[in-house]
């Protein structure tokens, strides 16, 4: 039997009200890949990650998360999961540490290894001298690095991370995915990331979906959907398959900012 995919996503349907946020989402992310579902704001990716993550149960269709139904097998999903979210989830109150001893607590990392784990995560990371330090003085991307240790300090299976780099400056967005990268060779850990930095994208994901409107446009490697319609960038592409929503506030960048920068506000 064939190893099962690390997501697969089948016919997922959502709908809020009257609206449908997830309109009919095939999705199959293999073990390992370093995936990435890009979209303008509404898109729906957060929807679809938030069913994923057990989060939300699915209304029509399904999910599997390394073969088990979100449904039915929640409790062992989450085992498998590390997720980042786009709101707060660290404590500004508390030291980096304190952070991630929580969530190694929280997440069942067994007692005997707790200590050795955190302090694993955090020299990953490249918060080792910080680490005794609150978390309300970090800037904004320590405070990200400090959000992917507690992610990491269960060795999820899946990572999922949610806008990982989004209202970081430049340089804090490349030391977030550098230690991405670095966990991802060491590991082998699938990683499953919403990102509308198409530069990113293209840069560091193995396979890309873009999605709008509730569905998947177009799936690929970022140079074939590139090469596959005569485009420069990925930007492009979006572009041609998205439209005018790119430039009628598709990506809301402020409001998406200013929700990061007040996170630990
Ligand atoms: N809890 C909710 N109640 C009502 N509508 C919602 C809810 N969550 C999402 N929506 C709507 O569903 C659609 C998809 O939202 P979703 O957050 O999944 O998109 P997204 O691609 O992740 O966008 P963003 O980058 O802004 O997070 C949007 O129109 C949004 O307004």
């Amino acid at each position: 039997m064939t190893d099962p995919a690390a997501v697969q996503v089948c016919g997922l349907r959502h709908r809020f009200g009257d609206a449908t946020a997830v309109d009919g989402v095939d999705l199959r992310v293999a073990p390992g890949e370093l995936f990435g579902l890009l979209g303008p704001n509404g898109a729906g990716k957060t929807t679809t990650i938030r069913v994923i993550t057990t989060l939300l149960p699915p209304q029509q269709g399904t999910v599997e998360v390394f073969g088990l139904d979100v449904r039915t097998r929640q409790m062992a999903v989450r085992r498998l999961i590390g997720y980042v979210p786009q709101l707060l989830s660290a404590d500004p109150a508390l030291t980096g540490r304190e952070n991630v001893a929580l969530f190694a607590r929280l997440f069942d990392v067994p007692r005997r290894e707790r200590r050795a784990r955190t302090a694993e995560v955090i020299d990953a990371m490249g918060l080792t001298e910080a680490a005794g330090r609150a978390a309300g003085t970090y800037s904004g991307g320590m405070v990200r690095r400090l959000e992917l240790a507690q992610a990491l300090v269960s060795s999820p299976h899946l990572l999922i991370l949610d806008e990982p780099t989004i209202g970081l400056d430049p340089v804090a967005r490349d030391g977030v995915w550098e230690r991405i990268t670095a966990v991802r060779a060491q590991t082998g850990m699938t990683v499953l990331v919403t990102t509308h930095y198409m530069e990113e994208a293209e840069q560091h994901c193995d396979r890309v979906a873009l999605m709008h409107r509730g569905r998947i446009r177009a799936i690929g490697t970022p140079a074939d959907l590139i090469v596959g319609l005569g485009a420069d960038s990925l930007e492009d592409v979006f572009r041609s398959y998205t439209g005018d929503d790119l430039e009628t506030g598709g990506f809301r960048d402020v409001t998406a900012t200013r929700r990061t920068a007040h996170r630990l506000g």
